[in-house]
């Protein structure tokens, strides 16, 4: 299978859960009026778009109707669509990091799937023909530096890590000059990132990010936080906290196989302006792709 049959298998629950309803709603309605409306806001938000979001679609579809003097609810369809083709458009400057020397971190809280896309994206880039090291600084967790050392394998990448409880600061140090070293294009790194204490949290990746300015000031930065699809609403609140306390650039959206809460990814792109720049849809190395508002939304709504 596919990335694209795999995206769409796994939408599939989310498909039953929003596009049945959404269907439902524009084929039992004959008047575009406040009750289809409401219909549909409920609809929206049933399948994990977020109040803010689901009004923001609700607003820019009643202009579009409007302008397009559109009086069947059918032909509204299309438009939504549209609109939320164009709500997660990424933009041409996402993956930058790509092209440049540059230092990735991963964040996100336990058991989201970060050490695994740290494995996949090194796959993932390696494949692009880029040169990846990858820096085990989740030191909390021994499996977490097994876990990491075993894609290594995998995907063909080297791996620097060091010993369970040390300073995940130093880690990073230890991966800058290997980067350097070896000319690496992307260092790629896995991050404790526990929320439990906010404190603390702020305090690593503080320390983080001064050892990565001192050391590696020409690399271009890049955070991306791993959410769990699965976990919906609370993937926002997770959101909220990181980013009180780091400059996130963007999302990897994890677990999007078999989840009813796909309809998250529009609520957190919309909500926080940060673009979902990454989807995993399984637990291999092919598993994580860019993410594709096109290709999402088709798949989404079974269209193509
Ligand atoms: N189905 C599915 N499982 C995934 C996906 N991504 C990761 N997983 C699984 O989720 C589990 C947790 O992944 P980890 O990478 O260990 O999560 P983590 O956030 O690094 O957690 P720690 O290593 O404990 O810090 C593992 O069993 C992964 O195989 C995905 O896209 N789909």
């Amino acid at each position: 299978m596919g990335f694209f049959e795999k995206l769409k298998a796994g939408l599939n629950k989310t498909r039953d859960n929003i596009v049945s309803s959404i269907d439902y709603v524009f084929n039992g309605f004959t008047n575009i009026d406040d009750e289809f409306y409401e219909e549909l806001e409920e609809t929206l938000i049933m399948g994990d778009l977020g109040v803010r979001t689901t009004d923001e679609i609700i607003e820019n579809l009643k202009e579009k109707v409007k302008e397009n003097a559109i009086k069947q609810p059918a032909e509204c369809k299309e438009l939504l669509i549209q609109l939320i083709k164009e709500q997660m458009d990424l933009g041409p400057n996402a993956y930058d990091f790509e092209n440049q020397k540059s230092i990735v971190l991963l964040i996100g809280v336990n058991g989201v799937g970060k050490t695994t896309s740290v494995g996949k994206l090194a796959g993932l880039l390696k494949n692009q023909n880029k040169k990846v090291i990858m820096a085990a600084a989740d030191t909390f967790r021994a499996a977490a530096i097994e876990q990491l050392t075993e894609w290594s394998h995998r995907n063909g990448c080297e791996i620097i890590a060091q010993s369970e409880g040390s300073d995940p600061a130093a880690v990073i140090f230890d991966s800058i000059q290997a980067a350097k070293a070896r000319k690496a294009d992307v260092l790629l790194c896995d991050t404790a990132g526990r929320l439990q204490n906010k404190k603390n949290l702020m305090e690593e990746l503080r320390k983080i990010d001064k050892v990565i300015t001192r050391e590696y000031p020409e690399a271009y930065r890049e955070n991306l936080i791993v959410l769990d699809a699965t976990t919906g609403q609370n993937a926002l609140s997770q959101l909220r906290e990181f980013k009180d306390v780091t400059d996130i650039t963007g999302i990897i959206l994890t677990k999007m196989d078999g989840t009813a809460k796909g309809g998250i990814a529009v609520a957190i792109q919309s909500e926080f302006g940060i673009p979902v720049k990454y989807v995993g849809v399984g637990e291999q190395i092919e598993d994580l792709q860019k993410f594709n508002s096109e290709d999402f939304v088709n798949a989404l709504f079974d269209l193509q």
